[in-house]
C-alpha cells in the first residue's frame, strides 16, 4: 500500500515554491490508480518520489510497508526500490546491452537463479512481443520496441508496486489496450499500479480512481 500524509516536495533544500504541496493520499495494495493533471503539474516529479529516487522534503511517505524519510538508509531504499517496477518517460534503457539483458537487471540484482532469469526473461518478451529480438542492443530498438522493453523489465520480477510514465505514447493502439489489460490483471492479483497520462481514451477504456494534480497540488485523490 501507498500512504502519503502531508508530502511536499522542493527540487533543492532551500527552493521557495514546493514542485509538490502538501499531497495527502492513501491506495490500497492492489489499487489503480490513473495519474492526471496537466503537463508541469508534478506527476514525473511524484513517481519520481514514489520510486524513491527523490525523498519527501515535509510530510510522511509509507510505500510497501516501509516508512520513508529522509533519515531511512541508503541499503533501505535500495531494496524497497528493487521491489518496485518503473516505467520512465524515457525509458532509460542500458543501450549497450541486449534487450534480455535490460530485463534480466532487475531479477539479477535481486540475485535470483539465472534459469528462473533465463524463463521468466523470455516469456515476459515472447509476451510484450519481442520474443525474437532477445539478443539485439538496445540501442538499435525503435522507439515503440523501447517502450516495450522497457515494459518488461518494469514487470519482470513481479514488483509490489508498478509506477509508469506516459507507458503507451511510443504504441500502436493495440499494444496500448493489451498493456492495459495486463496492467489491470496485475492489480486484480494485488500489485499496486499508478499510471500517468495524458491519454484521455486509455482512461475511458479502463474507468478507475484519478490521483489528479495541478500545480503541484492534489485536486482529485482517487477515493
Ligand atoms: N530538471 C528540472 N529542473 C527544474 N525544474 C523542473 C525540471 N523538471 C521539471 N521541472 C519543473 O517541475 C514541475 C513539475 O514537473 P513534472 O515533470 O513533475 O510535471 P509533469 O506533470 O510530469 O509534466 P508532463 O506531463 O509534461 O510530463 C514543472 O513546473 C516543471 O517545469
Amino acid at each position: 500500500m501507498i500512504r502519503l500524509t502531508n508530502v511536499s516536495w522542493r527540487r533543492e533544500r532551500k527552493a521557495s515554491t514546493p514542485v509538490l504541496s502538501n499531497l495527502s493520499f492513501e491506495v490500497p495494495q492492489g489499487g489503480f490508480r490513473w495519474l492526471l493533471g496537466p503537463s508541469g503539474a508534478g506527476k514525473t516529479s511524484l513517481l519520481s518520489l514514489l520510486h524513491v529516487e527523490s525523498l519527501p522534503s515535509d510530510g510522511t511517505l509509507c510505500l510497501l510497508d516501509k516508512d520513508v524519510t529522509a533519515h531511512t538508509h541508503r541499503s533501505v531504499l535500495v531494496r524497497l526500490r528493487q521491489r518496485i517496477g518503473m516505467v520512465h518517460q524515457d525509458f532509460r534503457l542500458m543501450p549497450d546491452l541486449s534487450v534480455a539483458d535490460n530485463v534480466a537487471l532487475p531479477m539479477r540484482l535481486q540475485h535470483r537463479p539465472e534459469d528462473e532469469i533465463t524463463d521468466e526473461v523470455q516469456s515476459i518478451l515472447k509476451w510484450v512481443g519481442l520474443g525474437d529480438q532477445l539478443g539485439v542492443r538496445a540501442s538499435r530498438l525503435s522507439g515503440g520496441e523501447q517502450q516495450r522493453t522497457a515494459i518488461a523489465r518494469a514487470i519482470v520480477h513481479r514488483p509490489g508496486l508498478i509506477l509508469a510514465d506516459e507507458p503507451t505514447n511510443a504504441l500502436e493502439e493495440p499494444q496500448a489496450h493489451k498493456l492495459l489489460d495486463m496492467f489491470s490483471e496485475l492489480s486484480s492479483m494485488g500489485t499496486t499500479v499508478i499510471v500517468a497520462t495524458h491519454n484521455e481514451a486509455l482512461v475511458r477504456r479502463l474507468p478507475r480512481p484519478a490521483l489528479v494534480l495541478e500545480r503541484g497540488r492534489l485536486v482529485q485523490d482517487g477515493a
